[in-house]
């Protein structure tokens, strides 16, 4: 199987990354079934990056249906570390607007139906999940998108998770406006939950699309409209991307995010009593704790 450290999952409007070469189509399978599509990995500006649509190629998996575990196990057992993703969402502040883009710093979950973590069936896993995107991959998005110098970026804020498909109500954006969130989306959970359980690196580059439905004087969110702001902002995305890739660092020895890390204090069950098929389940996220 061909290798990267650098995964990227692309969401709205973002299912090829343009610009990759040598590319190699990869069907991973994992203990959780398939990824949402193959996954390509190619070259981004001469560095192996693995590129997995999260709605699949024709945008044909809603954000339940997306198999979030086996995208991360996927993504993780072709030697990635560090993953950035790319999401649209709406804003809930006046000051962020649409086609703006934000590097989020916190998250709110609203979800209801999904599968928060691989780890299940004698095997129990409390991570540290405080700060749920990885500082020092969150600062290279940062400084990489500011370079742009023609593209607004904020720094931080809080992405609200709904579970969809549906926009939300009136009375809910006012709620997580009244509750400080920024911004809003369907899919960054649980994503960093299990990018966190499989100790990699995560981070989101959030892309403005819509001021939701509280605005009083701007359009409700519509299909129609997020894609019409989509366009203009996978292209800033993919700018972006081409140049992070350089700048990550190769191995992870170096940085000061606790990552790489996540489960050495997590894992609570006595080893004793892992069940042997539960021990060769999780080796690719555990083994070297056993
Ligand atoms: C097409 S609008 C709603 C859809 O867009 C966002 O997806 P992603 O985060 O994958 O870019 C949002 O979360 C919804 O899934
Ligand atoms: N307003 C919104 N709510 C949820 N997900 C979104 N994705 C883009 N805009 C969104």
């Amino acid at each position: 199987m061909p290798q990267a450290t650098i995964g990227v999952i692309g969401g709205s409007g973002l299912y090829r990354m343009e610009g990759m070469t040598d590319l190699e189509e990869v069907a991973v399978e994992t203990p959780f079934g398939a990824p949402s599509d193959v996954i390509t990995i190619g070259k981004l500006e001469g560095v192996p990056v693995a590129f997995l649509p999260r709605h699949g190629r024709g945008h044909r998996l809603s954000p339940t249906e997306i198999p979030v575990r086996a995208n991360i196990w996927a993504l993780k057992s072709l030697g990635v570390q560090w993953v950035i993703s790319v999401s649209a969402v709406g804003s809930l502040r006046e000051h962020i607007a649409p086609r703006d883009l934000v590097v989020p710093d916190q998250l709110f979950d609203r979800t209801k139906s999904r599968v928060n973590s691989f780890f299940e069936g004698g095997l129990v896993v409390h991570c540290t999940f405080a700060e749920p995107f990885c500082p020092t991959l969150s600062r290279l998005l940062l400084e990489t998108a500011r370079e742009l110098g023609d593209v607004r970026v904020h720094e931080g804020g809080t992405y609200v998770c709904i579970e969809g498909p549906l926009f939300s109500t009136k009375a809910e954006s006012l709620a997580y406006r009244s509750w400080g969130m920024d911004i809003i989306g369907m899919t960054a959970l649980p994503e960093a939950k299990l990018a966190r359980e499989a100790e990699l690196c995560y981070a989101t580059l959030a892309c403005v699309t819509d001021y939701d439905c509280w605005h009083e004087s701007e359009e409700s969110v519509s299909v129609e409209l997020v894609v019409q702001n989509l366009n203009a902002n996978v292209t800033n995305a993919q700018r972006i991307l081409r140049r992070l890739v350089s700048k990550i660092p190769a191995d992870r020895s170096t940085v000061s995010c606790d990552c790489s890390q996540a489960l050495a204090s997590a894992i609570i069950t006595d080893r004793a009593v892992i069940p042997e098929a539960v021990r060769e389940k999780y080796r690719l996220l555990i083994e070297k704790y056993l």
